[in-house]
């Protein structure tokens, strides 16, 4: 029997203890779902679609996936990736992002597939770097899946300065052709994703020579596999680069070229142009070929925001069926999620869960906004949104990092077993610290804005500051944390602007030291990160606070603030050295944000479970579906976690036999002869 209790689904037979976390909430988990998700409509179609995927048994994985070798992952993503393909038009609205990503979230899970950078890497800068005539050749195809497509930037020796990328795409006047070349071994492309094995196309990012002047990095459409065999085209080596600490369910590859020709019609030509006598034409702005790279960072917020949410969610969930230690009643051991460590542990990672959606939805609706402008010529916002989305991508998957391991840890002994599977889940999000720009050089690249933004201030030009850093330019007026938000977004500004004064004035005194700017650079790296990681998580707070400020509905309003001040306290709590340094903040006030933050773990506690239900990840989502085989145990929806543990570990196959060859032909053999 199901019993609607606020709309958050009561279930008979569940796990008691999360029934009775799920009647304690004081708001609706649907309600909070349109809110996390943006509206009610994607809320609902986010459950429709669970549910329509959890009717159709092809689309749920076969084995269960930590038991698989690397080619069963890969086969089994495969065999998942194309059923989907089957069913896509029936279950989404194809021309919903939202609404593919839910549905391959949900089928494929954390392991990657053949197909994840056909859509988030092919696609797109095809879309955005390829002319008319371009997207007639090759989109319809691609998104119709005749031909599967990577990204194919990195090489073995660069990555993150792709002005030093060394494969060649030279032009030939006498036979109006690119001749694309790997000079070294070095300029192997080494890691897009689907080019081991997968795909029969790439956008190729190569040093574009004309006239032996080299141009930089320009983006490429090239075939690279016969599309009846699927074998290498003659000039094309490729291959696999091995497994990976995740996503070995993709096969992330290596490429060269040995003078392989391509049409001059393949180099992508929305916005800049080889002409046929070799005449280069300028594109509106000099970094146009990385708008790419800004529009999957924008992306990163949400997508590392939800990731750290799932781990949440089977983190929360064990916590409160989890029995340990005693409390005051010595009759009962306590759920481990009345401990006040267990909550400062995942609570924080819970807001910042929250925090990195509303952040992310509005980084999303910043590159639409570029991208539209960009498609009438105007570039004026890339370098602003550049800088952002350079910022957020380096903190949010940082802390998500952080996150997913304090969940894992969170869950004790059994965090550790793939049994929880938050290992998966850390190894998939963590590559984001690396993959879209390394973290230090993106927030590099902050740090340039913001030094830039500061010597604009320091000239008396505070008006020419963007609104992101207008801040920069504000007077130093104390604040009573008391007041509320803005009191502590005032705070928050003082740091950040503080930090980002004293690294540039410390650049400075270096180069006027005699030290050569890109030295003095270096010498000042670390400072300069620093003010990169406040400017960017005071940004964080204040899309937090907007959010929250928007949303209506009182019941969910109420539990946000609380979550919001959680967040609040809890962000500044961390960065407090910078303000009592100078004495903008007093002992007083921090004793003050520390009992903030401690009745705000005290205020969530009963709403935990069902901050982490409201974004309703399905069992399979999660990979605890029971209903095929045995799989991450700890954060299943009904709380029957020991049972099924049991299960699990008879599952393994190991299992499957008494005696193992390891112990007949060594562990026998050994133990015998010391009879002997
Ligand atoms: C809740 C809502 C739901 C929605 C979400 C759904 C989520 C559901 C999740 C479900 C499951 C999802 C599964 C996800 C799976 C994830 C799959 C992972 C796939 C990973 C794919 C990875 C791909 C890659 O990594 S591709 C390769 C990326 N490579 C890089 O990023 C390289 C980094 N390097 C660079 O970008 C450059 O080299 C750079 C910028 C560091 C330096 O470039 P430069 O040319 O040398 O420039 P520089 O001299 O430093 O600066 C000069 C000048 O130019 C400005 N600049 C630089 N870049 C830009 C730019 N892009 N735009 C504008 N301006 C730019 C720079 O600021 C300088 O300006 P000035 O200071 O004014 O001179
Ligand atoms: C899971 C995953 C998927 C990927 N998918 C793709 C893909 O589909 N397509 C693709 O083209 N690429 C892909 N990549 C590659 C990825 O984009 C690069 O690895 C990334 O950009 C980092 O570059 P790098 O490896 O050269 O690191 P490096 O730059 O060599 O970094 C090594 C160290 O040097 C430091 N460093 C480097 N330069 C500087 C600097 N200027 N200042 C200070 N410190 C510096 C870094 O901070 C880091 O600590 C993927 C990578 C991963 C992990």
């Amino acid at each position: 029997m199901t019993m609607v209790f606020l709309n958050k689904e009561i279930r008979d037979g569940d796990n008691p203890d999360l029934t009775e976390e799920r009647k304690t909430a004081t708001f609706d988990t649907n309600k909070m779902a349109e809110v996390i998700y943006g509206s009610e409509k994607l809320a609902r179609r986010r459950r429709e679609i669970s549910q329509a995927v959890s009717l159709i048994p092809e689309l749920a994985d076969s084995k269960p996936l930590p038991f698989l070798s690397r080619n069963e992952k890969i086969l089994e993503s495969t065999r998942k990736v194309t059923a989907l393909n089957e069913h896509l038009p029936r279950l989404i609205n194809m021309n919903d992002e939202d609404e593919a990503w839910h549905i391959h979230s949900e089928v494929i899970g954390f392991e990657g597939n053949p197909l994840a950078l056909h859509h988030s890497l092919f696609i797109p800068p095809l879309v955005i770097q390829g002319s008319d005539e371009q997207h007639e050749k090759w989109l319809g195809r691609a998104k119709r899946r005749e031909i599967i497509g990577c990204y194919a930037q990195t090489e073995l020796g660069h990555g993150s300065n792709i002005r030093k990328l060394e494969t060649t795409a030279t032009y030939s006047l006498s036979t109006q052709e690119f001749i694309l070349h790997t000079p070294t071994i070095n300029a192997l492309k080494w890691w897009p994703g689907a080019l081991g094995k997968s795909s029969n196309h790439a956008v190729v990012v190569a040093s574009l020579i004309i006239k032996e002047q080299n141009y930089g990095p320009h983006l490429f459409m090239v075939q690279i596999r016969d599309e009846q065999s699927h074998e290498p085209l003659p000039g094309i080596a490729v291959g696999d680069i091995g497994p990976k600490m995740a996503f070995n369910g993709a096969d992330n590859g290596f490429l060269g070229f040995n003078n392989f020709r391509i049409p001059r019609g393949n180099l992508l030509n929305r916005h800049c142009n080889v002409e046929v006598d070799g005449t280069y034409v300028r594109p509106p702005h000099d970094k146009m070929n990385y708008a790419g790279m800004i529009r999957v960072r924008s992306r990163m917020a949400a997508e590392q925001g939800t990731f750290m949410a799932q781990a949440l969610t089977i983190a929360v969930r064990y916590s409160a069926v989890r029995r340990q230690g005693f409390l005051e009643n010595k009759s009962q051991e306590v759920k481990v999620l009345d401990y006040q460590t267990q909550q400062h542990r995942l609570f924080p990672a819970i807001a910042r869960s929250y925090a990195f959606i509303f952040c992310g939805f509005e980084t999303i609706q910043k590159y639409e906004t570029l991208q539209n402008e960009m498609n009438s010529g105007n570039v004026s916002l890339m370098a602003d949104l550049h800088a952002l989305t350079s910022g957020i991508k380096s903190v949010v998957t940082y802390q998500t990092g952080e996150g997913i391991e304090q969940a894992r840890m969170a869950c004790g002994g059994h965090g550790y077993s793939m049994a929880s599977y938050i290992s998966e889940i850390y190894g998939c999000a963590i590559g984001g610290c690396t993959y879209e720009g390394e973290n230090m050089v993106m927030l590099l690249q902050l740090a340039r804005y913001l030094v830039k933004s500061v010597e604009l201030a320091m000239r008396g030009k505070p008006g020419d500051l963007g609104p992101m850093v207008a801040y920069l330019a504000y007077p130093d007026i104390k604040v009573d944390l008391v007041t509320g938000p803005e009191a502590y977004v005032k705070m928050f500004q003082h740091i950040s602007k503080r930090q980002s004064i004293k690294a540039t004035e410390k650049f400075h005194r270096k180069m006027e030291s005699g030290v050569s700017r890109d030295e003095a650079w270096n010498q000042c790296a670390v400072e300069l990160t620093r003010a990169s990681r406040l400017h960017t998580r005071l940004y964080i707070i204040e899309t937090f606070i907007r959010r929250v400020d928007s949303i209506e509905d009182l019941s969910i309003k109420m539990v946000l603030t609380d979550l919001m001040n959680l967040h609040l306290n809890y962000e500044l709590l961390d960065v407090a050295s910078y303000a009592l340094e100078d004495g903008f903040m007093s002992s007083t006030q921090m004793g003050f944000i520390k009992n903030q933050l401690y009745s705000s773990l005290e205020k969530i506690r009963p709403n935990a479970v069902s901050l982490v239900d409201s974004f309703q990840f399905s069992d399979l989502q999660l990979r605890s579906n029971l209903l095929n085989f045995l799989f991450q145990v700890l954060g299943r929806r009904d709380g029957h976690v020991y049972q099924n543990l049991f299960e699990w570990a008879k599952s393994s196959p190991l299992n499957q036999t008494e005696v193992l060859p390891s112990v007949t032909q060594y562990l026998k053999p050994m133990m015998e002869k010391a009879k002997l």
